[in-house]
């Protein structure tokens, strides 16, 4: 029997300080502008604020890469603000989980200043240090995500040091007790000032096996977890979410069966990377097949329905805007948002929201490659170009797949800046947010602001969202993504039309003319659920029978 807990029905909102509001006008979202900004969550209705990095940092990758953990990055504020946030937070019932970034440091942090000193450093072996090939070559051919090899060489030393992301971020060596034992610490540190969790970044790879060139899934991964929920959040009501790119099912499971004592959920991927180019990955987008994409959620939904829990979104930081990559982000841009808002929400799972998916801002296309920032997009520009690739085929890949796309700053209005800030902004803005912002969202009761508004205090109302059985429906089809929720004697009927078609389907006789309670729509009220729907473009609507 599953225990419950307040994550169960809970839904995140995930903030990108860097974009989100600018309090002090330096042309840079800080933690004074979140707190400006909690009563507009509060509205909202979500639980939760998941928040990328706002630790000190060099910011080679926006704060994916740390030089001190108990400290707040300047452009972003103080521990004072940070600990105001957590307060002013909570009075609104609002937890804030904060992102644990323990694969890597940054190479300014003094653990990793100290170990490059000399062989015999106490910190030495916080990093995983490698000699040369006889040839003085990198240890292996490990290439790293962001461009390049995966070994730099540290010439006062004569060794090389090991880095899965940039060459600013070199990788923790996990093995190490010491290690385990400082961030263990720092995770305490963090609890007892009050945070609800966190989120763990690339978690997947902190059991890594670099010898082997075994980086996800490494043996010793799931022993590590366990050690560090026993040594910190274990004995605390908190949520805890790990990033892994690589889990499936079974995986995920490990992770997150209650008995199994590790993680509350993970981040799995495979929705996203079935729509990336085998070989050349996200570079190379590949054509939304609706077909395939049902079959991994129906996969994800089933399999970890009596074990584990599931979590839930479209995008983040990393990742293009939903209704740029599964919808229709000019024509039928709200109809799309909010199909894809019902798609996901009645799903089985801890929704997040990544911050301006809720008002459907979209991917942007900048002119040129200089007005890119995203370490990833420049550096795999770079290598890439190098490597034959043509400009516009990288162009069109970083348009519809680069990370700057969710980065753009939060469109508060159509005054200047959007509202997000009176100094000049780190990225350019979305021009789209003359008509896309939040203002005229929250001033039009039918706008995709109040469509997620409804969805999350749905999720509230009825415990068949939370926890019924998925049963898939149409799996074959081509347009339409359908499928049931049941719990006792609730059964709750989704249907949304993937396409700007008109679609026409037909029931099962099952559902055939019953009467039901429609619960959301973006088009008007389906009460009576017709042997033939005819479903309008981007269609779709969650009808609750019992
Ligand atoms: O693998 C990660 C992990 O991302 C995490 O780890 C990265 C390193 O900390 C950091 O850059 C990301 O922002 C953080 O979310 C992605 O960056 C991936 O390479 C790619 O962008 C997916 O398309
Ligand atoms: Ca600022």
């Amino acid at each position: 029997k599953l225990d419950k807990k307040w994550w169960h029905d809970a839904v995140i909102y995930q903030i990108y300080p860097r974009s989100f509001m600018d309090a002090n006008n330096d042309g840079i979202g800080d933690l004074a502008g979140i707190i400006s900004k909690l009563d507009y969550l509060k509205q909202l209705g979500i639980n939760v604020i998941w928040l990328s990095p706002v630790f000190k940092s060099p910011m080679d990758d926006n704060g994916y890469d740390i030089s001190d953990y108990q400290d707040i990055a300047s452009e972003f504020g103080t521990l004072a603000e940070m600990d105001a946030l957590i307060v002013a937070a909570a009075k609104r019932d609002i937890k804030i989980i904060m992102d644990l970034v323990v694969n890597h440091t940054s190479d300014e942090h003094p653990w990793f200043i100290e170990s490059k000193k000399s062989l015999d450093n106490p910190y030495r072996d916080y990093y995983v240090w490698r000699k040369p090939q006889p040839d003085g070559s990198e240890p292996n051919n490990f290439h790293s995500y962001f461009g390049g090899s995966g070994w730099e060489l540290d010439t006062n030393t004569g060794e090389y040091y090991f880095h899965q992301f940039s060459k600013k971020q070199p990788d923790l060596n996990w093995d190490n007790p010491q290690v385990q034992e400082e961030v263990h610490n720092m995770m305490n540190w963090w609890l007892d000032r009050g945070i609800g969790g966190f989120r763990m970044d690339v978690i997947d790879l902190i059991g890594k096996e670099v010898d082997k060139q075994i980086m996800t899934n490494g043996p010793r991964l799931h022993p590590l977890l366990q050690q560090m929920n026993k040594a910190t959040f274990g004995s605390r009501d908190v949520l805890t979410v790990g990033e892994s790119w690589s889990a499936t099912p079974n995986i995920a499971k490990l992770y997150s069966d209650p008995a199994r004592e590790e993680l509350s959920m993970v981040f799995q991927f495979e929705h996203i990377t079935i729509t990336f180019d085998p070989y050349e990955g996200k570079w190379k987008p590949r054509a939304f097949d609706l077909v395939e994409f049902k079959k991994v959620i129906s996969k994800w939904q089933t399999e970890l329905a009596d074990c584990g829990w599931n979590s839930l979104f479209w995008n983040n930081h990393d990742l293009p805007r939903v209704v740029s990559k599964y919808g229709c982000p000019d024509q039928y841009r709200v109809e799309s948002a909010k199909m894809l808002a019902t798609a996901l929400h009645f799903l089985k799972g801890t929704p997040y929201i990544y911050q301006g998916e809720e008002i459907g801002m979209t991917n942007v296309k900048f002119d040129n490659i200089e007005d890119y920032q995203d370490i990833e997009t420049l550096n795999l520009y770079e290598e890439r170009i190098a490597s034959g690739v043509s400009h516009e085929s990288m162009m069109e890949g970083i348009y519809k797949n680069g990370r700057d796309n969710a980065r753009t700053p939060m469109q508060w209005n159509n005054t200047f800046n959007a509202g997000f800030s009176t100094g000049k902004p780190w990225i350019k803005l979305n021009p789209n947010y003359v008509e896309i912002n939040v203002e005229s969202a929250l001033s039009e009761p039918t706008s995709i602001f109040h469509y997620y508004q409804k969805l999350i205090k749905l999720r509230k109302q009825h415990a068949v969202i939370v926890y019924g059985e998925f049963q898939p429906l149409f799996e074959e089809h081509a347009q339409v993504f359908a499928y049931l929720r049941k719990l006792d004697n609730d059964t709750v009927v989704v249907i949304n039309n993937f396409s700007a078609q008109v679609i026409t389907v037909s029931l099962p006789n099952s559902l055939q003319g019953i009467t039901g309670d429609c619960l959301i729509n973006n088009y008007g009220p389906r009460v009576q659920l017709l042997e033939q729907l005819v479903l309008a473009p981007y269609e779709s609507f969650a009808t609750l029978i019992n």
